[in-house]
């Protein structure tokens, strides 16, 4: 095993690996540092769940199974970065380039009948939606933006739109009937076995059977009810095209990955009601599907023109939608992965309120939220920059998070424990003593779920959040609702941990929206805090307040303090950029900001030196830390257009700053004397280098492929520069 294992993923951080892993291999083997690969990309998972269908050659090994193992130990070492979740749509497209490419998968059964048919849809729904994060994260999150990175925002702030207090932007959210409403929450005295059952008029069902849960786990259940659902939703449209505003849906069908599609799919079925009431058997018949989407749809109804007709009739009488591509008539409801609320909502508060109409202008906009358990920190967040104006960056403090989120803490590890209800009844979670620890009542349609919290990640968390505050002496917050029946349940863990360690007086306990309020004051006053915070809003803030202070959460540092003693360091808390990769591929221009390998690199090699007292490691890793800062201090991060330095010249400047910290560094002699020729060669290749880069942009660039590209033409398009291919080797 090597002694630092370096995901590869998907899309635009996959392309700036192909550019960056070189260079870090070569440094990191003048210390006797060994830097692997795992691949846990989409298509790499496809391959790897499907070997009896590919020749031998073809087949790829297990390798998140292998990574889900070694998090578990404390051996764990991972630069994690983001990879995709897929939604449907996308998985379907990254299934057919593979067989295009002569891996002969099967098809993906929309409709599966038979036994055969349902294996291999149950296979591939275990790829499908985030399947790599909650497997990998072993540990809870602590997430904030290192001092360089925060008081380079300050001093080079990024533009904000302006807010005004006549902004018709607003958050819309159900008053009732959605999961927070419904929900109910207690913690388990003994070890336990549970399973959950519809009781109906006929009898009752097992809906899952075998689960299992330590004595003092949190154990939720909670449904939203798809009657509620269509009434607010047709309201919703309604309002929107009396406010004039743009109607948008924000979601995360990725993450939320059973129950959101199926809110997403009503948000289809609603909007274009008039035409599933007039041609719903025929659509049918065609194999649409509302879950994946108008895109999807609007695919499969394209050559029947009175169907067409409607759509265009009832879309002309729709309040106008958001847009993810106006130039290529991409909405709101086209792919639920286009719109993924973590991402979506901090860039529609910082752009002001605005949203990108069908008219490819910016408007006002109606934000739907369906269920109201998390709506009122962006509701919140909206109301205080109309009351007070956009946060200034050059000024404002920031927001820290620290995220329960070890073992499928919460919302996020509750796909199995999740059903649309078939018909009527009563949903009951019953324990192995009988006991009914939960139950419904439930109409067909509506999506119940249970999610859970183990006693040791909530305690491991509430530990880290006193390490946290104590680190940092600022205010610190546990954004939780008293009033919610999840949340009374972790307070009666946090407040006595708190207690026992006489830290009490150190923290405060508020709801979301209450939560949101003063940490917006705190850092318009230019002070810090932290959010603790459990997984959903963890996902949510850990986007919000970077995107607000530093214009991306690319920057982000993102530890995970795995709970077996290893380490992952993800980097950056924001996604896998597919808008990055479209660029690249017209006019090879990579726009993708490495800073969050950067900055996982530098914590990842100093781990290694903690744990395994490897000081080579460590002096890389500080040699590392000064290389970000002279990327900061010369900014030479990417710029976004095409003709100037990229992601490419970022990695030229990261490789000479980190190997003249390396040069002049004075704790290792040998590393000095190894890399003082490099440093030179490196700065004496400068006007080639940089010219052998930009060279190459302007014109289209091939990868041999999206999902699945070829290794050997990314490499070509991402090192194009003989000199320091050179030296790099
Ligand atoms: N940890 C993980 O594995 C995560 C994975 N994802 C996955 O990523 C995919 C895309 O998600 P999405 O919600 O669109 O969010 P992204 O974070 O990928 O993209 C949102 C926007 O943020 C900006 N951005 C993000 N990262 C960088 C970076 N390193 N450098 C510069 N700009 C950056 C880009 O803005 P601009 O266009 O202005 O340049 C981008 O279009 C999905 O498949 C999602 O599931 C998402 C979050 C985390
Ligand atoms: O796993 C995913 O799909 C996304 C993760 C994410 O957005 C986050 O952790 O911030
Ligand atoms: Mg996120």
């Amino acid at each position: 095993m090597s002694d630092i294992i370096y995901t590869k993923v998907d899309e635009a951080p996959e392309l700036a690996s192909a550019s960056f892993l070189p260079i870090i291999q070569k440094f990191a083997a003048a210390a006797g540092v060994s830097v692997g690969t795992k691949d846990i990309s989409l298509a790499g998972r496809i391959l790897a769940t499907f070997p009896e269908h590919l020749k031998e050659d073809q087949r790829q090994s297990d390798d998140l199974a292998e990574l889900g193992q070694l998090v578990k130990t404390a051996d764990a070492n991972v630069i994690k970065l983001p990879n995709i979740s897929a939604s449907v749509p996308q998985l379907v497209a990254a299934i057919k380039e593979l067989q295009a490419q002569g891996f002969a998968l099967p098809d993906y059964p929309e409709s599966p009948a038979t036994d055969a048919e349902k294996e291999v849809r149950a296979k591939y729904d275990t790829i499908k939606g985030s399947a790599v994060n909650p497997v990998l994260r072993e540990g809870n999150s602590d997430r904030r933006a290192a001092k360089a990175v925060k008081s380079f925002a300050q001093s080079n702030p990024h533009r904000m739109g302006d807010w005004t207090a006549d902004s018709k932007t607003k958050v819309s959210a159900m008053s009732g009937g959605d999961f927070f409403s419904n929900e109910r929450s207690a913690t388990l005295d003994k070890d336990t076995t549970a399973k959950i059952v519809l009781v109906t008029d006929a009898g009752e069902t097992v809906l899952k059977d075998g689960l299992s849960y330590p004595a003092g786990t949190v154990v939720d259940a909670t449904f939203m009810s798809a009657d509620a659902l269509q009434s607010f939703l047709e309201e919703q449209i309604e309002q929107t095209k009396a406010d004039g505003t743009l109607f948008s849906l924000h979601m995360k069908a990725t993450m939320m990955k059973v129950s959101d599609p199926i809110i997403f799919g009503h948000a289809v079925k609603a909007f274009l009601a008039p035409v599933f009431e007039k041609h719903g058997d025929a659509m049918r018949d065609l194999g649409v599907n509302p879950n994946s989407g108008l895109g999807d749809l609007l695919a499969r109804v394209k050559d029947n023109a009175a169907i067409m007709a409607d759509i265009d009739a009832t879309m002309a009488a729709r309040p106008p939608m958001y847009m993810v591509n106006s130039d290529k008539g991409i909405t709101n409801l086209h792919v639920s992965s286009d719109v993924i609320i973590d991402a979506s909502m901090p860039a529609l508060i910082r752009a002001g309120g605005k949203g990108w109409g069908p008219d490819g202008k910016e408007h006002d906009t109606n934000c739907v939220i369906p269920d109201n358990s998390y709506a009122p920190v962006y509701d919140e967040t909206i109301k205080f920059f109309k009351e007070n104006g956009k946060l200034n960056p050059a000024t404002a403090g920031t927001v820290q998070n620290v995220g329960l989120m070890a073992q499928k803490a919460e919302e996020y590890g509750s796909h199995p424990t999740t059903f649309e209800i078939a018909e009527a009844g009563t949903v009951k979670m019953i324990l192995d003593d009988g006991t009914v620890l939960h139950q419904h009542k439930v109409e067909a349609g509506d999506i119940w779920r249970s999610a859970s919290a183990r006693k040791a990640p909530i305690e491991d968390w509430v530990n880290l959040a006193i390490d946290r505050q104590k680190a940092e002496g600022c205010s610190a917050i546990f954004w939780l609702d008293a009033a919610r029946a999840h949340d009374a349940e972790l307070i009666a863990y946090v407040k006595p941990i708190l207690e026992a360690k006489g830290v009490a007086d150190k923290f405060e306990i508020m709801a979301p929206r209450e939560a949101t309020r003063r940490s917006l004051e705190i850092i318009t006053e230019g002070k810090n805090t932290i959010a603790i915070t459990g997984n959903v809003l963890r996902d949510y803030l850990t986007d919000l307040f970077p995107i607000l202070e530093l214009a991306t959460s690319a920057k982000m540092l993102s530890i995970v303090k795995l709970m077996n003693g290893g380490g992952l360091f993800e980097t950056g808390a924001g996604g896998s950029a597919p808008k990055h990769v479209q660029q690249l591929q017209e006019e090879n221009h990579l726009r993708w900001d490495s800073l969050g390998e950067f900055c996982a690199l530098g914590e990842s090699l100093t781990f290694l030196a903690d744990s395994k007292g490897n000081e080579k490691a460590r002096v890389l890793g500080q040699a590392v830390d000064a290389a970000t800062q002279g990327i900061l201090d010369h900014d030479r991060s990417p710029s976004r257009k095409v003709g100037e330095p990229d992601n490419r010249a970022s990695h030229y400047w990261f490789a000479r700053y980190w190997a003249e910290a390396l040069a002049q560094q004075n704790s290792d002699a040998d590393l000095a004397a190894h890399f003082a020729p490099i440093a030179k060669a490196l700065a004496e290749g400068e006007e080639a280098i940089l010219s052998e880069l930009a060279e190459v942009q302007g014109a289209p660039a091939d990868l041999g492929g999206y999902y699945h590209a070829d290794p050997a033409k990314t490499a070509d398009v991402m090192r194009p520069s003989k000199t320091l291919n050179a030296i790099i080797g």
